[in-house]
């Protein structure tokens, strides 16, 4: 038998949905997988191993071949910009990249704050604008920065709006649409490119017919 193809998945809020998709498209792997705290699971009889991953470390994993695939969020893979193939829009967990802030506060001063943990997303998106910019790098509850003064602006991500308004913030603009990604090792997809490409052929037909 080859070698198992082995998958980054991420933990987390993308992982069942990720875990469905997969199932629909003929791969079971453990749906319940984040109620243990195995790191790495094992399915022989599908020829397969999956990782269970930070969200922003799946990149990393798959860039140094430590796994062959990996699904990824879109804005991971917009901040990352790591040598990966991205072959395919799972469309899964979509949400959206924005700015926001205090509302009707225009951005007065020179190099105003942007909280956030996506500093590049936001670098290059303030860079095209034409403005110049200070990065009040966070990990978590990104809200908290306006709300507090510690920035002028933050850039995150945008769900149900849930957050943005319950905190009294408004979002002044929209930076990209995110969904999940399939991504590979590029040397992995020349190795045991009939496994991956069937993986990726079975998950285009569940994308399709979900998308139609
Ligand atoms: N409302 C949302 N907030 C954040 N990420 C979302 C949201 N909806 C979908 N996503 C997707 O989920 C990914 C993040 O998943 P998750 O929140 O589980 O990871 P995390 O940010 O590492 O979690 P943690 O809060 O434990 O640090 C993002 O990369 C994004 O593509
Ligand atoms: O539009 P909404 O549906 O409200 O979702 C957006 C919120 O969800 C995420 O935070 P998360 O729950 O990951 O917590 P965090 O602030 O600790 O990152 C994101 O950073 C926003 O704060």
């Amino acid at each position: 038998m080859s070698k198992p193809l082995t998958i980054a998945m991420p933990k987390g809020r993308i992982y069942e949905e990720a875990a469905e998709l997969m199932k629909r498209a003929g791969y079971y792997l453990a749906a319940d997988a984040e109620e243990s705290r195995k790191l790495i699971l094992e399915f022989p009889e599908q020829n397969i191993q999956i990782m269970m991953a930070k969200p922003m470390d799946v990149v990393t994993y798959v860039e140094y071949g430590a796994a062959d695939i990996g699904i990824a969020g879109k804005d991971v893979l917009l901040e990352q910009d790591r040598d990966v193939y991205e072959v395919l829009d799972l469309q899964i967990s979509p949400c959206y990249v924005a700015v926001a802030g205090l509302p009707d506060k225009p951005l007065g001063r020179i190099a105003p704050k942007i909280a956030t943990k996506y500093p590049k997303i936001a670098s290059d998106y303030f860079r095209e604008q034409g403005e110049q910019i200070e990065i009040i790098p966070l990990n978590g509850s990104i809200e908290l920065a306006p709300l507090i003064g510690l920035a002028d602006r933050i850039v995150d991500i945008v769900s149900s709006g849930r957050t943005l308004r319950e905190n009294g913030l408004m979002e002044y603009q929209k930076i990209a649409d995110i969904t999940s990604r399939l991504i590979v090792n590029p040397v992995s997809y020349r190795l045991k490119s009939n496994d991956i490409d069937e993986m990726v052929r079975k998950l285009s037909g569940v994308v399709e017919v979900e998308s139609s």
